[in-house]
């Protein structure tokens, strides 16, 4: 047998259509993808969609190529730093195979731009993102054009491949997505107990104060004292928001900057912490946080809880080891430590000398100040040379060595462990550590998911798992149908293709509705527009509602008992008259399905006694939905009223009760007419 020439591109075609077979193989280099996201699945799954030989390839990323990137986005180089992701990727991939046509776009695909008209020109739509909320967007697209999607996500050693089909399989929005660990304000603002909380207050809190936006407090103070509000607590407040306007100023002059770090200090870790003191009832049954002080901390005498604990800090495991080769030092880990162990931190020098790597080496209390002292000045530095504002960002040394640095002095004043500048890096980051091999894996599996969808072998489609377990690395599971009470897929999709600057909502329910009277509420996405008891809007032009291209109006049956008819707004075809209407109806019209019946379970519903309260919706905005308060008695189950009187039943803030409970007397409760 002659040896096969791997450089020609007749050879790789060769093995490609022995795996493929002819009829899937020759489709490919007609087929339009669109891959979203650029990073470490996007570059893996770019380069195999590339050598598959899919012919059209679109690549969208909205960011830009960091440091960071390199060690597993292996599209980029050194010199590529700050250049368009989708750009460097698409130009290095097109050497791959000549065959391929890569158009790269440097952009969100939440912009309206990318409307459903513009999904609709792909075959198959393949996700590499990093968050939620283009996640949902791109799977509501999908659904909406009836478009294949390949959804993906890689944590660690974990990963998953998703294939989603409207009406054949689950959409990604079928099954509720866990929300993020949040934290009680109280905890993060007043009393934190780990070092988490001291983590979310130095970015989310502290951070902003100093180098974000200025919010001026002054209207809502004002406001609460004239409503009557605590004046104390007022008062406080007040005080609370002036020190940190001086603070803020001073950071932001020539004069002044060098000695603001210390203002800052003495404010969040001192005043701030003597004032909480003094709320006697706040430390009944915790233990009380313990004022910093700048001078003595400096001069290596400062005293904490009972021990002068300047130079070291507990490390982050707990585990005390000599910082600097030096020994002579006991600790505690509730923060009370000794040693006569000092030294210096500067950026430079942090965590480089002692134990451990640069960054993952514990602070002492003096290194923090130091790195407190010295990350502030170059941030306010950079105030002074044009930023505007400065946020957290886990790549921007002189944020993380500012969040660092102030989440340990706050952690040390609470007698909670420090943490290494790269422990605080993950924490604040949210950062689980990207493993190529897991992004290699995750992406094979998108291509194969998406072979399956394009050659229709539905049957062949899985949800497959990559999974931290030797004797089962892979877990794959057939797909399950799409859940009936989805908000998301179970939506009867159209196009509306109009100029929204001349078409009213009238009309298109008009349209749309086909004449008949069903009674039905307008939404664009949160915000209600109309429903049959308020008609202020239905004259109004979509343009003037703020429906326009890119985004979804919403027709929802009032009873609820078809599903909702969800239109994107399109422009009007290019050859479109001018003097033509200003809206072409979708042909056929949506037909909405009848809604599946609520699935009431019996674990869920609340105890007999506990009167059953309706989910307020989120008021809406931009659009006037005025709607007289009405007080009203309710002696009826909320399954039987319309949605429109439940709203307004729930915007004056009452609680609807099932027709067969009793009332609780002290309930405001009262009788519809
Ligand atoms: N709305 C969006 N539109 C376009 N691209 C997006 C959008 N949201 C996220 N992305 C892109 O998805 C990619 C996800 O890749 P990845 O998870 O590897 O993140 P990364 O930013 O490259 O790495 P890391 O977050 O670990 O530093 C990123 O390149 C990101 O820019
Ligand atoms: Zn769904």
């Amino acid at each position: 047998m002659s040896p096969i020439n791997l450089s020609s591109s007749k050879s790789r075609d060769y093995h490609a259509r022995a795996i493929l077979g002819p009829k899937l193989h020759d489709r490919l280099p007609n087929v339009k993808v669109l891959i979203v996201g650029a990073g470490g699945i996007g570059c893996e799954l770019l380069k195999n969609v590339v050598l598959a030989g899919f012919g059209h390839i679109t690549l969208l990323d909205l960011d830009t190529i960091d440091l960071s990137n390199l060690n597993r986005q292996f599209l980029f180089r050194k010199k590529d730093v700050k250049q368009s992701k989708a750009l460097v990727a698409a130009r290095t991939a097109s050497a791959f195979n000549p065959n391929v046509h890569i158009v790269p776009i440097h952009g969100n695909i939440k912009d309206m731009q990318f409307d459903l008209a513009w999904f609709q020109g792909f075959d198959i739509v393949l996700n590499a993102l990093d968050n939620l909320d283009a996640r949902r967007h791109v799977n509501k697209m999908c659904m909406a054009g009836n478009i294949p999607l390949v959804e993906s996500g890689t944590a660690g050693y974990l990963g998953q491949v998703q294939p989603l089909l409207k009406d054949r399989t689950e959409c990604f929005d079928c099954i509720p997505k866990p929300t993020p660990k949040t934290y009680p304000v109280c905890t993060i603002r007043s009393t934190p107990t780990q070092p988490i909380h001291c983590i979310v207050w130095a970015k989310s809190y502290l951070m902003p104060q100093l180098f974000g936006e200025d919010e001026d407090s002054t209207d809502e103070l004002d406001e609460a004292e004239k409503q009557g509000e605590n004046a104390q607590e007022i008062e406080n407040l007040r005080r609370e928001a002036q020190a940190f306007k001086s603070v803020r100023a001073a950071l932001r002059s020539k004069d002044t900057s060098s000695s603001a770090a210390k203002m800052a200090f003495q404010k969040v870790f001192h005043n701030d912490i003597l004032n909480l003191l003094s709320m006697e009832d706040m430390w009944r049954f915790r233990d009380k946080p313990v004022p910093l002080d700048f001078d003595l901390i400096k001069n290596d005498q400062f005293i904490l809880r009972g021990q002068v604990v300047s130079a070291v800090n507990p490390p982050a495991d707990g585990i005390l080891r000599p910082a600097n080769g030096d020994s002579g030092i006991e600790g505690h880990p509730n923060g009370s430590i000794t040693s006569h162990n000092g030294g210096s931190a500067t950026p430079a020098s942090v965590g480089r000398s002692g134990h451990g790597l640069r960054d993952q080496r514990s602070l002492s209390l003096r290194e923090n100040l130091t790195l407190f002292v010295s990350s502030s000045e170059r941030l306010a530095a950079r105030l002074m040379t044009g930023e505007d504002t400065i946020s957290f960002d886990k790549d921007d040394d002189d944020t993380l060595d500012f969040v660092t640095a102030a989440a340990n002095l706050r952690s040390a004043a609470y007698g909670i462990l420090g943490k290494s500048r790269w422990e605080v890096k993950e924490m604040a980051g949210n950062i689980i550590p990207a493993i190529a091999t897991t992004n290699a894996i995750i992406s094979g599996l998108i291509v194969l998911q998406a072979l399956h969808l394009l050659r229709a072998a539905f049957d062949s489609l899985r949800n497959v798992h990559a999974q931290f377990k030797p004797s089962a690395p892979l877990s794959s599971i057939k797909l399950s149908l799409p859940n009936p009470h989805c908000g998301v897929c179970r939506d009867a999709y159209a196009l509306l293709q109009c100029d929204p600057s001349r078409v009213t909502l009238a009309e298109v329910l008009k349209g749309i509705l086909d004449g008949s009277d069903r009674e039905v509420s307008t939404y664009e996405d949160k915000r209600m527009l109309s429903d049959p008891d308020f008609d202020d809007n239905l004259d109004r032009t979509l343009e003037s509602l703020n429906v326009t291209k890119g985004k979804f109006l919403n027709i929802a049956d009032e009873y609820g008992e078809l599903e909702t008819i969800s239109l994107a707004i399109c422009t009007l075809p290019p050859n479109h008259p001018v003097d033509g209407p200003a809206m072409i109806l979708p042909s056929p019209l949506p037909n909405p399905a009848k809604r599946a019946k609520p699935v009431i379970s019996q674990a869920s519903s609340p105890p007999p006694s506990t009167p059953l309260r309706v989910q307020k919706r989120p008021a809406p905005d931009n659009v006037d939905e005025a709607q007289p308060a009405k007080r009203a008695r309710v002696d009826t189950s909320p399954s039987k009223l319309s949605r429109s009187t439940t709203r307004r039943l729930e915007e004056d803030g009452l609680i609807l009760l099932d027709g067969n409970r009793t009332m609780d007397e002290d309930l405001d409760i009262v009788v519809i007419d």
